[in-house]
């Protein structure tokens, strides 16, 4: 198949290393020009996929429209604040396109399939979602994850097209269950990230990951998602990696706080994306909007946009009225 991936980043490069070990023939677009160049030059993507040697043989765009000219397939793999301004570059693409990008637009509340929908009306949408880092992805590191569209066929056609051998692809038809799961988990993680910067222990994650799943599948529900979408690799699979793991941009993120860093100086100095930060003011509007209780949501929020001290949200969500485990 021609595929094409938007986002030279981590997860579109290690996504592109995938398909191509697959027979796939790759376009890879990314939006800055020179580095592109150099990935093409070099044959790696040192700043994202440190150490990794990617295949031979990619033809490589910097253009969106002449990018997905005559593939079968799109993976789109670009951060969320970018999704709505690239994918209307190409507003005749009517071939399959597959999210893989983590986020929830503030101004519309429209995860990225939503977005699609407006920018590339006839594009076949699908997502997916898992506990997938790029790194561990690239490197072959066996994992599964979930890809979701509401027509069949397409899902099955994406399926058929990730599937690797240590990269397993499970279906769902629920398409926004599995955005919403892959995007709120970052939030999560941020706070997860903010309990190891504080020096508390696995038992306080443990508790932390349980209580929030509770209020991602109430959020995810009344946003009309289905709730065993949450117990699957998207939600339970992706909160527990994301929150548990060295690895994660958006734990990290949370950690830095947690030691006490200032916010200004920490979304300076990162170098990838950490999309719970976005995410936490577009799901804290969501709740509110759908009338929804999410106090860990809540408290990011809160620590993220205005200014609270990360010890006191801490002792404000342990100090909220006793009540039975639901
Ligand atoms: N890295 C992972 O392990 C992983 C796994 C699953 C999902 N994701 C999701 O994939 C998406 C992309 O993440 P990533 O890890 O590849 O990010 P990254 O930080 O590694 O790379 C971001 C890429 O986006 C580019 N970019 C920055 N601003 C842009 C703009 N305005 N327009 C277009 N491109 C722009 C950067 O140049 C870079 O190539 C995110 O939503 C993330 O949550 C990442
Ligand atoms: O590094 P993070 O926190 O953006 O997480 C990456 C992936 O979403 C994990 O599945």
């Amino acid at each position: 198949m021609k595929v094409t991936v938007l986002g030279a980043g981590a997860w579109g490069t290690a996504l592109a290393k995938v398909l191509a070990e697959g027979g796939h023939a790759i376009t890879l677009w990314g939006h800055d020009a020179k580095r592109l160049e150099e990935v093409k030059r070099s044959g790696r993507n040192e700043r994202y996929l440190p150490g990794v040697e990617l295949p031979k043989g990619w033809q490589f765009e910097s253009d969106v429209a002449r990018a997905v000219q005559g593939s079968e397939f799109v993976v789109a793999a670009v951060p969320s604040k970018a999704f709505r301004h690239v994918t209307s570059r190409m507003p005749d693409y009517a071939g399959v396109v597959v999210s893989v990008t983590k986020g929830i637009e503030y101004e519309s509340g429209l995860t990225m399939c939503g977005i699609l929908a407006e920018t590339a009306p006839k594009a076949k949408a699908a997502a997916v979602s898992g506990p997938t880092f790029a790194l561990e992805v690239a490197k072959g590191i066996p994992t599964a994850c979930v890809v979701a569209s509401r027509d069949p066929g397409v899902v099955g056609a994406s399926q058929n097209l990730l599937h690797q051998p240590t990269f397993r692809v499970y279906t769902s038809l629920d398409i926004l269950g599995v955005e919403l799961g892959g995007s709120l988990k970052n939030v999560i993680a941020v706070a997860a990230g903010v309990c190891d910067g504080l020096g508390f222990g696995d038992s306080s994650k443990a508790a932390l990951i349980t209580r929030a799943m509770a209020e991602i599948r109430r959020l995810g529900v009344s946003c009309g998602a289905q709730g065993d979408t949450f117990a699957g690799l998207s939600g339970l699979g992706d909160l527990t990696v994301t929150c548990f793991s060295r690895l994660s941009r958006n734990r990290g993120f949370g950690e830095r706080l947690g030691k006490g860093e200032k916010l200004e100086d920490v979304l300076g100095s990162m170098v990838a994306v950490a999309e719970g930060y976005p995410t936490a003011r577009s799901a804290y509007q969501l709740a509110r909007k759908h009338n929804v209780m999410t106090p860990v949501i809540d408290e990011v929020y809160q620590m993220l946009y205005e200014g609270k001290n990360v010890r006191q949200g801490v002792r404000d969500l342990l100090a909220r009225d006793s009540k039975p485990e639901d």
